[in-house]
């Protein structure tokens, strides 16, 4: 049952939504918006707590109640596509803390655009294209996790604001009254997406920049010395090409060192032996970000072989062909391999995953693929194709647009809106898929093997999903971060490897209640919570913003204890994951019941 405080909130939100098709809906107050399944209302598995409202379509008319709909604390989608709904956008909108997405295409908004709306920090699909809004938009380059913008067809001016192009996956601003400079969109976005906008030049517009205003008298004062300052570059330059010369001519008669880096397309490629990160850092990939196609990385593949398609609809009949040729962009390099994004001419958007310097056997690896694939959990994330042969292996997944468990901890966005019940959602869920897969996957002794929280990802629904699952080899599968309190040997035995998991999962739960980073400065978290709860000051190891959300503190301490239980140094003593994912539900349950008891 929802709470009655959510359900008139919901009540006052379609009251002015007033339309001819809208006498009821579904929306009656003697019914429950969740069990009686009101129109456009999707709640949680549990039916308690409202999470998307999508009313696309609907004929709607009246204003948007922010201050109703909007004390929905729960709420992470909203849609109201393709109505009428007209006046200003209200400056409520920023007590949606929760909001994910926010749709509002094609209806009858106009004025500006509060600055408030850039306080839905954990906003990732922004949608207000075909309305009448007007004046400059607020700082939406605030918004860090901002995946979707669509402006087009409004009267917006001023100038564009400087999102994080490099994260965007679409943008749109045309047909408005944007001026000045375009922002340097990193060769993600065309012309189509600026067009219509007279006052804007730039790249990748046709029409240049005038050129900027002469310099001030005062500025010219200092012209005698700025000329000095050049030449003298200018000289250093020569010098720099001089001795770049010299050392050619006289380094040409030493042995070549062996050739280490591929570019093509400019971009470089690591093709030595895999340096293994010594951080477990999700978030080094944004600086190494850039535009690639396969084909740059794949030297030694063999084109024509085929792509072996798993039990995937999405991208059948994929030739590796196709794969090779799609643009692509480096997300990251971790320790086994890189990272791209491929973006396929029908749109589809998929991870790749190079393996490099893999100790497995080609018959191995198949062998390990086929196996995962059989086994499916919707929170975990299954491959969709592989290529293997001597020299490379590729897995193909699909891309998952709402970030890592890492990034949502540790990114810029504000860990204060990842909440207690969520942590506690996000440990329950991936307790239960893991122990799940190590039930099925027993017996062929494929466990993880990499556990961390980068490859805890969140798809469209913000349901975290274990990426990765099977593709370490056992030898392999000590992460530099846990090594140090894990024994060496114990990944050499099946049941160790599915012990080295354990004690990822622990690590992955240390991070959840403390929001600190596995390793930071030198100090490895497992060895500093140890060292606090010895001493007494358990309380001092827990996230201030679960303090702060007065959090239960007997609840987070059970869990603290599940997790040291996870890391014990000795795999034997650890539970196993069904152990663990029993012991984890059961906290879930008692934080349910108090609620509801509250309630
Ligand atoms: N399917 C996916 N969709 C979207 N992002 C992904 C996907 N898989 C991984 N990522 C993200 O891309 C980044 C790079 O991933 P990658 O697996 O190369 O690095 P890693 O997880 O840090 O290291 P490792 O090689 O040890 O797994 C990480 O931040 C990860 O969260």
């Amino acid at each position: 049952q929802v709470e009655d405080g959510v359900k008139e909130a919901l009540v006052k939100f379609m009251e002015k939504l007033s339309s001819e098709r809208n006498q009821n809906l579904g929306w009656d107050p003697s019914s429950d918006p969740c069990n009686d399944k009101w129109v456009g209302v999707t709640c949680d598995t549990k039916l308690q707590s409202v999470r998307k409202i999508v009313l696309d379509g609907f004929n709607l008319t009246g204003s948007l109640d922010a201050s109703s709909v909007c004390s929905i604390d729960s709420l992470v989608v909203l849609s109201l596509n393709d109505n009428d709904v007209a006046g200003n956008f209200p400056e409520e909108i920023s007590d949606c803390k929760h909001l994910t997405h926010l749709y509002l295409n094609a209806n009858q908004f106009s004025g500006n655009l509060p600055d408030s709306l850039s306080q839905l920090s954990n906003l990732k699909r922004l949608v207000i294209s075909n309305n009448k809004f007007s004046g400059e938009l607020p700082d939406l380059a605030r918004i860090s996790g901002l995946l979707t913008f669509f402006a087009e067809n409004n009267q917006l001016s001023g100038s564009i604001p400087q999102f994080d192009f490099s994260n965007l996956l679409e943008f749109n601003v045309s047909n408005n009254n944007f001026s000045g400079p375009v922002p340097d969109l990193k060769s993600r976005f065309g012309v189509d997406s600026l067009s219509g906008n007279p006052g804007l030049c730039g790249k990748p517009l046709p029409n240049a920049c005038p050129p900027p205003p002469p310099q001030s008298k005062k500025k010219s004062k200092h012209s005698s010395n700025d000329r000095f300052l050049i030449f003298s570059g200018y000289i250093f330059l020569a010098l720099l090409l001089l001795l770049l010369v010299t050392w050619k001519m006289f380094g040409k008669n030493k042995p070549k060192k062996e050739k280490t880096v591929d570019v093509r397309k400019g971009a470089a490629v690591d093709t030595r032996r895999n340096k293994p990160s010594s951080s477990s850092s999700g978030l080094k990939s944004s600086e190494n970000k850039s535009e690639y196609s396969l084909t740059s990385v794949e030297s030694g593949m063999n084109a024509s072989s085929s792509l072996l398609v798993l039990t995937s609809p999405e991208v059948n009949g994929l030739k590796f062909e196709d794969l090779l040729r799609a643009p692509a962009e480096l997300l990251g390099r971790g320790k086994y391999g890189s990272l791209y994004m491929v973006t396929l001419d029908n749109g589809v958007i998929l991870a790749v995953k190079r393996l490099k310097d893999w100790n497995i056997s080609s018959e191995d690896f198949k062998r390990n693929m086929h196996k995962v694939d059989q086994v499916k959990h919707p929170n975990v994330l299954s491959p969709l194709a592989y290529y293997c042969s001597k020299q490379e292996k590729l897995l193909v997944y699909p891309y998952q647009p709402n970030g890592s468990l890492f990034k949502f901890l540790h990114g810029s966005q504000n860990s204060e809106s990842f909440d207690w019940g969520s942590r506690l959602g996000v440990a329950a869920s991936v307790a239960k898929a893991l122990a799940f897969m190590h039930e099925e996957l027993r017996e062929s002794g494929i466990a993880h093997g990499n556990l961390k929280s980068t490859n805890i990802l969140f798809n469209k629904n913000m349901d975290p999903c274990i990426s990765e699952y099977g593709l370490m080899v056992t030898e392999n599968n000590q992460d530099s971060s846990f090594v140090a309190q894990s024994n060496s040997t114990e990944s050499n035995n099946i049941n160790g490897s599915f012990k080295v998991d354990v004690y990822g999962f622990g690590v992955i739960l240390l991070e959840l209640l403390t929001g600190k980073l596995v390793q930071s400065n030198g100090i490895n978290l497992a060895k500093w919570v140890h060292s606090v709860v010895r001493e007494e000051w358990t309380v001092e190891v827990f996230d201030k913003a679960l303090l702060s959300e007065a959090a239960s503190e007997e609840r987070m301490v059970n869990l603290l204890q599940v997790a040291l239980k996870c890391i014990n140094p000795s795999p034997n003593e650890r539970p196993n994951m069904d152990q663990v994912a029993g012991m984890i539900n059961t906290i879930k349950e008692e934080e349910e019941r108090s609620i509801s008891s509250v309630e």
